[in-house]
C-alpha cells in the first residue's frame, strides 16, 4: 500500500467523538458534543444509522455549528451525499462502503478516513486514505456487527507496519486509553465513554489529558 502523507490536517494525538444519539439521553446529542468540545474532542465524526436524509442533514447542520465555532473537524461516517450537502470536513468509510477510491471522485481535498479490522486489511489498504480507525482494539457492545477484537497485540502489529495515522475504536475508556497509545494508537475515538458519562465534558477532558500526558512523554 502506498502511505500518503497529506499535508492537511491529521488526527495526531486526537480525541475523536463518534456519536451515538440513542446512548447521550437523558441529554441532547447537540448538548453531549458541546459538552466534548469543551471537554477536548478534537474532532467529530457524526454516525447516525437510523435517520432519513433529511434529518441527518438538520443534525449535520447542528453539529457544524459547534465544531466550526470550536475549529474542530466534522467528519460524516458512511454518507458521501451528506458530507457533500453540509460541506463537511471528511468522511469515514469501513470494508464495506463506498471505496475510497469512489470518495475521492468527489471529496478530493476532505480528510477520509478508512475502518481497518486486521493485517490484511491494512495491507489491502488503498491510496487515498489520511487516517486509519483500528477497529475494534476491545470488545464493544456499541456496534452490534463489530470484528473479533485485535487486543493490545493486534494494534501493535498494525502500527509497526504503517506510518499513515492511527485512530484506535471499539472498547476504549479512562482505564485502558494510555495502554491504547502505548501500542501505537495516535489517536483514540470514543462512542460510549463520551455519549453515556455521567458527565461527558469531565470524560472528554480526562481522556484528552491521557492523549496528551502520553504525546508529550513519546519521542517525537
Ligand atoms: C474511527 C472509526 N473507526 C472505525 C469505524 C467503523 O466504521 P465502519 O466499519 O464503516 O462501521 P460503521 O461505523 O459504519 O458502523 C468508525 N466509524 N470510526
Ligand atoms: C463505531 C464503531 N466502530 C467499531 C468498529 O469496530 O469498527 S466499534 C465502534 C463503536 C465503539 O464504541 P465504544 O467506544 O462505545 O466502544
Ligand atoms: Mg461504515
Amino acid at each position: 500500500m502506498a502511505d500518503r502523507l497529506p499535508t492537511r490536517w491529521q488526527p495526531r494525538h486526537a480525541l475523536c467523538l463518534v456519536t451515538d444519539g440513542s446512548l447521550c439521553a437523558p441529554r441532547t446529542l447537540v448538548e453531549v458534543v458541546s459538552a466534548a468540545l469543551q471537554g477536548g474532542v478534537g474532532m467529530v465524526q457524526l454516525r447516525e444509522k437510523k435517520l432519513d436524509s433529511r434529518a441527518f442533514v438538520e443534525r449535520a447542520r447542528a453539529i457544524q455549528a459547534l465544531t466550526a465555532s470550536a475549529g474542530v473537524p466534522l467528519v460524516i461516517n458512511d454518507r458521501l451525499d451528506i458530507a457533500l450537502v453540509v460541506g463537511a470536513d471528511g468522511l469515514h468509510v469501513g470494508q464495506s462502503d463506498l471505496s475510497v477510491a469512489d470518495v475521492r471522485l468527489w471529496l478530493p481535498d476532505a480528510l477520509v478516513g478508512l475502518s481497518i479490522e486486521s493485517m490484511a486489511d491494512l495491507l489491502a489498504a488503498p491510496a487515498g486514505v489520511d487516517y486509519l480507525g483500528v477497529s475494534p482494539v476491545f470488545a464493544t457492545a456499541t456496534k452490534a456487527d463489530a470484528a473479533a477484537a485485535l487486543g493490545l497485540e493486534g494494534l501493535a502489529a498494525i502500527r509497526a507496519a504503517t506510518r499513515l495515522p492511527l485512530v484506535a475504536i471499539g472498547g476504549i475508556g479512562a482505564h485502558n486509553a494510555r495502554a491504547v497509545l502505548r501500542h501505537g494508537a495516535d489517536s483514540l475515538a470514543v462512542v460510549s465513554a463520551i455519549c453515556a458519562a455521567a458527565d461527558p465534558r469531565a470524560a472528554a477532558a480526562e481522556l484528552a489529558g491521557c492523549i496528551e500526558s502520553e504525546s508529550n512523554s513519546r519521542p517525537s
